[in-house]
């Protein structure tokens, strides 16, 4: 069928097209299916429907599809049903616990990258993944197609550090104090870091208040050989391409399935050409790692796998019950790490983290011996060894190193909820923290979230504020006060917990 163009400048991330449902009951397809759009080349193309944005007798083509015709832009194309590609029906393959050759895994990785699968095949692909675990070979074939089919970095000079965390607990900000302190010691450390899967700011949404993230393979490599370290976005390289896009699924979702976080993270050290890694596993309560068993379990996958792929992997299980310092959501996790390299002023559970971290690295990267790593990385917070390195870092990325935790503008609007009585704090819900930093507009916002003046198990005073919530827009804040107060993230009781009569009238 000939089809008149017709423009529509929206980035959908896919190749799309939109026809009226006249037509497309005429070429016998539905929407998501596909067609190919021919003029002087041809593309596969998913279908989306209207009854009236689009007149019968033409084709809308959608930003990304557009650029690739308009290299030889036609008034017309033909347009014809196509088949499903062969990424889609192997997604199938998961569902029904077969296991997948490593073609079959390169193919859909391919299909990922080259945005050929709708997102949702995709989030059947995560789904599946989720429900069904892939094998060994399995994983590292995803891995290494995520590592293959995206930009690798060689580096002249070892050893490569990095580190991740699988994230989980609210207010991870410790990739802000570990690399510079490492990079201060004179190591090399590449980080990339995704945005926020299931939390309220990924270390690439912190690092983008001081700094852009958004940087090529080449970028990556000089900035790093230049100052030592860096803190970019995964996602704005050609790194691991197909991670991002999953990412993006992953998030509405709010899951993170065990092999897709395994490829995730190890296909963003491989890319890098990273020698030894440190992953960091927030445990407890709410955290995507219920206990010391199925931590355990994570570290074992994560060290076999960079063996695999030529890594040396160590694991830090972490206390992840409770936010690591007192704040959720980008500005104000970053004004808080800002304040530690500054004067060394902060919570007890952010420095201690970042620092046994940090010294793991160090060891691992022979600049401390064995059991000094920590004593070392805590000096270099102190010295302000870290603090000068991280201003080469902002700045090696283009923001302003005279940047100040002062300077770090936060939400405007904000509000305080209070205890309702004396007592202690019985229940912290981080689910619930992260939901309400959410709804108040983090990530995307980066001034909004929420500051925690108790944590569990510490003491309250009737009416002392436990959070704080900000917002950089009014409306948000009143629709988070308003999820707030119809389920609190913070339980306070007193020692006494439920008074039982003798006789309770029924
Ligand atoms: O949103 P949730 O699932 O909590 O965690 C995702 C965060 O965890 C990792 O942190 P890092 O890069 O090691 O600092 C990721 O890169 C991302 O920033
Ligand atoms: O980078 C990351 C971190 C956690 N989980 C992932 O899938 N990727």
């Amino acid at each position: 069928m000939q089809l008149k163009v017709q423009p529509i400048d929206i980035k959908v991330g896919k190749y799309k097209v939109v026809l009226n449902s006249i037509d497309a009951k005429e070429l016998g397809v539905i929407e998501g299916d596909r067609v190919r759009v021919r003029n002087h080349e041809s593309l596969t193309a998913i279908v989306d429907f209207t009854e009236d944005m689009i007149p019968p007798g033409m084709i809308g083509v959608y930003h990304e599809l557009q650029q690739k015709l308009n290299k030889q832009w036609t008034e017309t194309v033909e347009v014809t049903p196509a088949s499903r590609p062969k990424s889609a029906r192997l997604i199938r393959k998961i569902m029904d616990r077969q296991i997948l050759t490593k073609d079959e895994i390169y193919e859909i990785v391919r299909g990922i990258v080259d945005e050929s699968l709708s997102d949702i095949e995709l989030s059947a692909f995560i789904t599946s993944t989720y429900i069904n675990d892939l094998t060994d070979d399995e994983t590292e074939w995803l891995t290494r197609a995520m590592i293959d089919t995206g930009e690798k970095i060689e580096f002249d000079s070892h050893p490569i550090m990095d580190k991740h965390s699988i994230g989980g607990v609210p207010g991870n900000k410790i990739s802000l104090l570990i690399v510079p302190i490492v990079a201060a010691n004179g190591l090399l450390i590449p980080k990339t870091s995704s945005r926020a899967i299931t939390g309220a700011g990924g270390t690439a949404d912190l690092m983008e208040v001081l700094a852009p993230v958004d940087f090529s393979a080449s970028e990556i490599k000089e900035m790093t050989e230049k100052v030592g370290g860096v803190l970019v976005w995964g996602g704005g390289t050609n790194i691991a391409p197909a991670d991002d896009k999953l990412i993006k699924i992953e998030y509405p979702l709010k899951v993170d399935p065990h092999s897709q976080l395994l490829a995730s993270i190890m296909a963003k050290k491989g890319a890098v050409g990273a020698d030894h890694v440190v992953m960091d596993i927030p445990m407890g309560a709410g955290t995507k790692i219920p206990d010391i068993k199925t931590g355990r379990k994570l570290s074992r996958d994560l060290i076999n796998l960079g063996e695999r792929l030529g890594m040396t992997v160590e694991c830090a299980l972490t206390y992840g019950s409770s936010p690591v310092g007192r704040t959720v959501g980008p500005a104000l996790e970053v004004r808080e790490a800002f304040r530690v390299l500054e004067s060394m002023e902060g919570p007890n559970s952010l420095i201690e983290k970042s620092t046994v971290i940090a010294g793991m690295m160090l060891e691992m990267g022979g600049i401390a011996g064995k059991g000094n790593g920590q004593e070392l990385a805590m000096e270099t917070l102190k010295n302000g060894k870290a603090l000068e390195k991280m201003k080469q870092i902002i700045e090696v990325q283009g923001g302003d190193p005279g940047v100040t935790s002062a300077d770090i503008i936060i939400g405007e609007h904000s509000i305080q909820l209070f205890a309702p009585t004396n007592g202690y704090i019985l229940e912290f819900d981080n689910k619930r923290i992260v939901e309400i930093a959410r709804i108040a507009g983090a990530p995307a916002d980066k001034g909004a979230g929420v500051v925690i003046h108790k944590k569990r198990g510490e003491p309250v005073k009737k009416n002392e504020p436990v959070l704080t919530i900000y917002s950089e827009k009014k409306w948000k804040l009143d629709n988070a006060i308003k999820s707030a107060q119809l389920n609190l993230p913070i339980v306070v009781e007193g020692m006494l917990i439920e008074r039982v009569p003798t006789y309770r009238e029924l």
